[in-house]
């Protein structure tokens, strides 16, 4: 990286988000910057899923900022800085694995790895032809991980991302998610299990509400 290159920053101020018109949590700040790792706790229903969905952009922010700096001309904003996993795979069941991933890196831009290159990294070079719908549950999971590597964004969003895979398979989860610290990206990850990543900061959330 240039040395005046700027540096990336992920951060929220203030934040607050809602559900159905109720309140789910508030007056939330964090920093990530690039290279860094935050995961997110606490318990069911704190709202971890609810936060990453306001910092994707894909429910409004209540009250507060979500900011993104560094990101030059081709990831002007927070919304098109980030990859967005969520609990739902996001994938055609009827389409093959290499088709899906196709779609998604046209669709998302930036195009990175090619399909058959990110499936590969995820183990599942050998089954690209199937249909999605044919997978097991780990192997969805993977192929959705795989979208992440076939087009570049240098914000992750990733709730419970290891949800259903099996003890290789998170390891192999954890090198790529350290590779794209490494190439300077950052992670933001709601989790209930060590994912592994080392120094990660944590961001606890608070009980259910009642
Ligand atoms: N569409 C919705 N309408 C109303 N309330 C909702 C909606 N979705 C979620 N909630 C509520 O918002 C709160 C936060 O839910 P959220 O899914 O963000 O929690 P979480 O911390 O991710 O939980 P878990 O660990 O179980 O995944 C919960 O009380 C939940 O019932």
């Amino acid at each position: 990286m240039p040395p005046h290159a700027p540096t990336i920053e992920f951060a929220a101020t203030g934040l607050a988000g809602e559900r159905g018109g109720e309140p789910v949590f508030q007056g939330l700040s964090f920093r990530v910057r690039e290279g860094e790792a935050l995961t997110v706790t606490g318990p069911n229903g704190a709202g971890k899923s609810t936060l990453l969905r306001v910092l994707a952009g894909l429910l409004p922010v209540h009250e507060g900022a979500v900011s993104f700096k560094g990101g030059g001309e081709d990831f002007p904003d927070a919304r098109s800085a980030c990859h967005y996993l969520g609990h739902k795979n996001a994938m055609k069941a009827a389409l093959s694995v290499e088709e899906n991933l196709t779609f998604w890196r046209e669709f998302l831009g930036h195009p990175h790895l090619d399909p058959w290159e990110a499936l590969d990294m995820v183990g599942l070079g050998d089954i690209s032809h199937l249909p999605f719908g044919y997978l097991s549950t780990g192997q969805r999971r993977r192929a959705a991980i795989a979208r992440l590597l076939v087009s570049y964004r240098p914000v992750w969003l990733l709730d419970e991302p290891t949800a259903g895979l099996d003890k290789a398979s998170e390891a192999q989860f954890a090198e790529l998610m350290g590779a794209h610290l490494e190439d300077g990206g950052l992670i933001v990850a709601a989790t209930h299990l060590p994912l592994g990543l080392e120094a990660a900061g944590e961001l606890k959330m608070g009980e259910v509400r009642a």
